[in-house]
């Protein structure tokens, strides 16, 4: 796994081996890849099943144990290896996709890096669980035969996305909640996601920061940003949002603080205060201008100034204090 996030060509694919969890029925639920890596020239694109000799070669000699039926949860594992010609083509199927959000959460892709074209389509909804993925209609089924083996079923999420951490731990991060951060994210060393933050896939931090609210799809914070507690960065998936929103580097955004532009560097955002691209704030000048005319702008402070109500945006002096690197170095 490297950390410094090379930045994907959009000319080179990925090749990976993995052990994939299948339905009788032939749904791909799960791809799992310990070591996916880029190439240049991977060859033409999809996934094999790989013969005994060929899991052992590529996976360990421990593949052998993994793979075969489970009757309990009504899966075959299989080992795989899927090759991706070109990472800005569409995914082709579900291995593909698993490759992609690997390729993310090993941080050998920086979000926006890859296509992600069509994955709804092709992820199965799945009920993650301590025996690992089941299909959502087999869950009792699942249930019953764990009990029965005296055991018991836990059920963390039904869902298109595993948390990341069951496939992806990569090193230099702390994470208060595993259920909080979905196959896909890319967390730079050096982050720590406290329980109330989320990050969705395809979206995540680029360097040292602390996450307390919400990074949704599509959303990268810049190194040495603070995403305060219950904050919100809107998204683009639901509820007509357009612009993918970024966040520069050194901003606060601050206690249940929201946004919907993009920050430049160096801005924070009041805690409490929710910024859309439609809000009229007024400038020092005293102009009103709309908030997405200022998306991306540097060194900018909102408030919502708490005598007259109007949202201001200040020039910005001095500092806001920045991470406490107590916090980061010893991630
Ligand atoms: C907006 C700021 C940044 C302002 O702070 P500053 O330190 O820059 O300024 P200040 O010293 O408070 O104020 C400077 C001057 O501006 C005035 N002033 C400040 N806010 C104002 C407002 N909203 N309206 C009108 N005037 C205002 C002050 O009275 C003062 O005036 P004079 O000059 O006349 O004296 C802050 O209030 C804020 O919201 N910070 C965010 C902190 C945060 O949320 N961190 C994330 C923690 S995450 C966390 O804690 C987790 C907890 C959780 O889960 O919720
Ligand atoms: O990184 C941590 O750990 C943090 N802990 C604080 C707490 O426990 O309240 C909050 C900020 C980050
Ligand atoms: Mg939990």
């Amino acid at each position: 796994m490297t950390d410094t996030t090379a930045a994907a060509t959009t000319t080179s694919g990925a090749i990976a081996a993995g052990l994939a969890t299948i339905t009788t029925e032939g749904a791909v639920l799960d791809t799992w890849y310990p070591a996916p890596r880029l190439d240049e020239a991977p060859g033409s694109a999809g996934t094999e099943r790989l013969s005994p000799e060929q899991a052992a070669e590529l996976l360990g000699e421990h593949a052998a144990g993994a793979v075969g039926p489970d009757p309990a949860r009504g899966v075959e594992v299989v080992a795989v290896r899927t090759v991706i010609s070109g990472l800005a083509e569409n995914p082709l199927d579900a291995h593909d996709v698993y490759l992609r959000l690997h390729l993310l959460s090993h941080r050998l892709v920086r979000p926006h890096g890859l296509s992600l074209e069509g994955i709804f389509g092709l992820l199965a909804n799945v009920a993650w669980t301590s025996a690992g993925p089941v299909p959502v209609d087999r869950v009792e089924q699942a249930r019953l035969a764990v009990r029965a083996a005296g055991g018991h079923l836990a059920v963390t999420s039904v869902d298109k996305f595993p948390r990341m951490t069951d496939y992806v731990t990569p090193p230099g991060v702390r994470i208060g909640d595993a259920d909080r951060v979905r196959l896909g994210a890319h967390l730079a060393t050096g982050t720590t996601v406290m329980h109330e933050g989320f990050v969705n896939f395809n979206a995540g931090t680029l360097g040292v920061s602390m996450v307390e609210g919400r990074i949704s799809a599509g959303v990268v914070v810049g190194d040495g940003s603070d995403i305060g507690g219950g904050a919100s960065i809107m998204g683009t998936l639901s509820g007509g949002g357009k612009e993918v929103v970024s966040i520069g580097e050194r901003c606060l955004l601050g206690a249940q603080a929201g946004i919907g532009i993009s920050l430049g560097d160096d801005c924070v955002v009041e805690a409490g205060l929710y910024v859309t691209a439609g809000t009229r704030v007024t400038l020092p000048d005293g102009s009103v201008v709309k908030a997405r005319e200022l998306s991306g702008a540097h060194n900018l402070l909102f408030r919502r100034n708490s005598t007259t109500g109007a949202v201001e945006a200040l020039q910005r002096t001095g500092a806001w204090g920045g991470l406490n690197a107590a916090l980061h170095q010893h991630n």
